[in-house]
């Protein structure tokens, strides 16, 4: 950690190297996830998760009550036992799909120009904090930062969020980096394609099912009505997609999951979707995320098992999900031109 001045609590980055040659860095931050499969540890994560005002929204005085005496007594340990169910001897999906994504994107990087550019991975709550990466990355030289929150969709509760955490961390740094902000990706065409690669390539292995669902983490209903734009870039990245996989109709649904709470979310909700299509009478539906860049708990549990199971449950025979992009090379490619198109501008850093 950087010592702190004495009299402005400014960190003292006196460690940091003066004047060298500009150096670019990609930041790339992921949500972050426990440490451990357990109660004890989903609770410091969840604390500080849900404790963001950019998440939940409502006084800090009554969300702080609520949190602490009602959610974080019961939560944990059922997070806890949906962990425990995706966990393996990696780790957390999410962690280690994040590290292999940013491995992957490094090595790109320096197969095509050795040295130009360094990645980092963050994570907006736990460790890896925005603040320590960005803080190894300047003394490592970088004095330029890309910053690019893995979420494709712009919401103010997932990006925004990052963002809020990227200028805290910089108003503890005497000298922070020049920054830019990727602030989505959802129309990209690169990210469009990337995308229905992936899903061809997995029915080409699989075979098809009837219909394809999208499902999008949701956010409450009302953040939108407030100006956020997340779900009209959801919608558009499943339009992009239903034009370039050439599919029907009818043949591809919309939906969100993941909703906490008792407000109304972002409508149709997922689970109620595939009781919907099952109870319809459809038998084979593919599921697929595109607003998660790498697997986690709410693909991995949430779709795979639990809504496999609702699907099941209301007479459908097979819920299959279509993983994520992760580490695959359409990922890697569509996320390496991105960067070097946001790098543009910076001459002497572009990749
Ligand atoms: C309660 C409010 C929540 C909002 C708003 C929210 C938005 C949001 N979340 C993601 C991405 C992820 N969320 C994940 C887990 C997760 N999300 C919430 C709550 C909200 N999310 C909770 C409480 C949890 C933890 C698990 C649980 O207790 O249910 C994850 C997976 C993390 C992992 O470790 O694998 C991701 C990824 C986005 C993109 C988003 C807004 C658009
Ligand atoms: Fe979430
Ligand atoms: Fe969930």
């Amino acid at each position: 950690m950087p010592r702190s001045n004495h009299y402005t609590g400014v960190a003292d980055d006196s460690d940091a190297p003066a004047v060298q040659p500009v150096q670019a860095g990609v930041l790339l931050v992921n949500l972050g996830t426990p440490t451990a499969p357990t109660a004890q540890a989903v609770r410091p994560y969840l604390a500080e998760f849900l404790g963001d005002p950019r998440v939940i929204d409502y006084p800090r005085w009554l969300w702080w009550l609520i949190l602490h005496g009602v959610i974080l007594r019961v939560r944990p340990k059922r997070s806890a036992h949906a962990y425990a169910r995706i966990w393996d001897e990696r780790g957390s999906p999410l962690r280690y799909g994040s590290e292999a994504l940013a491995a992957a994107l490094q090595a790109e990087f320096d197969r095509r120009r050795p040295g130009t550019l360094r990645v980092a991975l963050a994570m907006r709550y736990g460790e890896p904090s925005v603040a320590q990466t960005i803080e190894r990355l300047q003394r490592e030289g970088v004095r330029r930062l890309l910053v690019l929150p893995l979420y494709p969709q712009y919401s103010a509760t997932s990006t925004g969020s990052v963002i809020d955490a990227v200028a805290d961390a910089c108003k503890q740094r005497r000298w922070p980096p020049e920054l830019r902000f990727v602030n989505d990706y959802h129309d990209e065409p690169g990210h469009i394609e990337a995308l229905a690669a992936g899903i061809e390539r997995w029915w080409a292995a699989h075979g098809r099912g009837e219909k394809l669902l999208l499902s999008f983490h949701g956010i409450p209903e009302r953040y939108v009505r407030l100006g956020d734009p997340y779900a009209e870039q959801c919608r558009r990245t499943a339009q992009l997609l239903h034009e370039r996989l050439r599919l029907g109709e009818s043949e591809l649904i919309v939906s969100f999951q993941s909703r906490v709470g008792r407000e109304r979310w972002l409508q149709p909700y997922t689970d109620a979707t595939v009781r919907r299509l099952a109870a319809d009478g459809v038998k084979r539906l593919d599921v697929a995320c595109p607003g998660f860049a790498v697997d986690c708990l709410e693909t991995l549990e949430e779709i795979a098992m639990q809504n496999r199971d609702f699907f099941t449950a209301a007479g459908g025979e097979s819920l299959r999900y279509i993983p994520a992009l992760n580490d695959s090379a359409e990922q890697v490619a569509s996320l390496a031109a991105l960067v070097r198109r946001h790098l543009g501008g910076w001459p002497e850093a572009a990749a």
